[in-house]
């Protein structure tokens, strides 16, 4: 294969999946059409990049013009300019002195930046022929610490800092790499736990999870405290009282209501309410955390924390028991590497969110250079796997007896089937003309 050396064209589609018509994503505060606002980089010898970040619909046209207009900055670059600097370009785009107005770092112009970050993750995978995570964990300590923009984090994280971490973690590595290729890595499922299923589903669904191997549930509340009660009851008494379960508010509550609401809950013995109040309240996460304390239930947050300051502050004022990195919400993998050392160094369990289009095929590579480079262990850590709209992918997250299996495929994972593409693109694609036509959707 001749290797690319410059970007030559970067497009833009604006792609979305109907999930609201039977609930799959929905919980208390979102009800979702599964979107991504997706990326084609092409190269001058004609090899692409796939990335995409995602959303749940309305505004995800906000987000693909905010992809366009970083065109500017990507399209003509060289690859040795992004991949032999590859923090310095990322901090060129995220700091850019006019559309860093518009953040800095968070917001719809974040989410774009993390659309072409994982593009490229995608493409420097398929230059390489490796999977992102073989990527990274075949790089030596002060390669992959060029990668990361340490403004803002290093009060906490230095890049000395972070060099020692890595060189003192890759001891063990052929094993542990050895262990990943042939056991994968536990998942947790929320795909029987959205809002918006009958009981009669849940119930299906969690015996068919067990069936698949799963032992590991989370379950939406956050919007009726009697609904509450009867679906975890419902919940648990069908996965049994071995089972780990979680419930995931999605910052429904305000500080002093959550605390209130969870109280009764803990009776069903849950490991973590995740995202209990607004996701820019560290100091309320951090009350939550310590009342919960006492009841043995933990807090879990991220997939909403728009940027490495806020997990910093997060993880020095206590305020989450488990790191839930997402693959799209922050500037894609170079930022996630920070808040991998950080909640590192801060001895806090990552456990990414998944729950969306895309995400389960991106935070397989994550966590998996997490077990091999950086935490070493996957010691009371999982993924979420949410089992929807996997088939429109070239390379489709696989996942056998409750656990991932390791992407084989080269890049990150994220390249869409054209068909799918073509189908699902918004408005003009044949499902949604279909969908408009019956009177299902109507063009907003
Ligand atoms: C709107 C999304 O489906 C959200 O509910 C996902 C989520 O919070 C999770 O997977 O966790
Ligand atoms: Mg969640």
């Amino acid at each position: 294969m001749t290797t690319p050396s410059i970007i030559t064209a970067l497009t833009v589609r604006d792609i979305r999946f109907p999930t609201s018509l039977e609930a799959h994503g929905s919980d208390a505060i979102n009800d979702p059409d599964y979107s991504c606002a997706y990326v084609i980089l092409e190269t001058d010898t004609g090899l692409r990049g796939c990335g995409l970040t995602f959303t749940i619909g309305r505004g995800n046209e906000i987000v693909c013009k905010a992809i366009d207009a970083y065109k500017r900055m990507v399209v003509g670059t060289h690859l040795s300019t992004i991949y032999g600097g590859f923090g310095t370009f990322w901090h060129k785009l995220t700091q850019d002195p006019q559309m860093r107005w518009l953040g800095p770092e968070k917001g719809v112009t974040h989410l774009a930046v993390a659309a072409i970050i994982n593009a490229l993750w995608d493409l420097w995978g398929k230059i390489e022929n490796k999977p992102v995570w073989k990527l990274l964990a075949s790089m030596g300590p002060e390669e992959i610490v060029p990668l990361i923009d340490f403004q803002y984090i290093s009060d906490v994280l230095t890049p000395e800092e972070a060099v020692e971490i890595l060189k003192k973690s890759r001891a063990g590595i052929l094993e542990r790499e050895k262990s990943f290729l042939n056991s994968g890595y536990p998942a947790y499922t929320t795909s029987a736990g959205w809002l918006g299923y009958s009981e009669d589903k849940i119930k299906r669904l969690c015996r068919q999870a067990k069936d698949e191997g799963f032992t590991r549930f989370k379950v939406k509340v956050g919007l009726s405290k009697e609904d509450d009660e009867r679906r975890l009851a419902l919940v648990r008494h069908e996965i049994g009282d071995q089972c780990t379960l979680m419930v995931d508010a999605n910052q429904r509550w305000d500080v002093q209501e959550a605390i209130k609401w969870m109280k009764p809950l803990t009776k069903y013995n849950l490991l973590w309410i995740e995202e209990p109040t607004s996701p820019d309240d560290v100091l309320g996460h951090a009350t939550i955390a310590k009342a919960l304390a006492p009841y043995g239930v933990g807090v879990a947050t991220g997939e909403s924390c728009q940027n490495r300051v806020l997990f910093k502050q997060l993880l020095q004022a206590q305020g989450l028991n488990f790191c839930q990195i997402d693959s799209c919400r922050l500037g894609g993998v170079n930022e996630i590497l920070a808040v991998y050392l950080m909640a590192h160094k801060f001895d806090v369990p990552v456990c990414p969110h998944a729950g969306g289009v895309g995400l389960c095929e991106m935070v397989i590579h994550l966590q998996a250079f997490d077990y091999l480079g950086i935490s070493t262990t996957q010691h009371n850590r999982v993924i979420e796997y949410v089992d929807h709209l996997h088939e429109h992918f070239v390379n489709p997250v696989q996942v056998a007896g409750g656990r991932y299996m390791a992407p084989t495929a080269a890049g990150y994972s994220t390249e869409m089937k054209e068909s799918s593409l073509r189908k699902y693109e918004y408005p003009s694609g044949s499902e949604w003309q279909r969908l408009f036509s019956e009177g299902k959707f109507t063009l907003n």
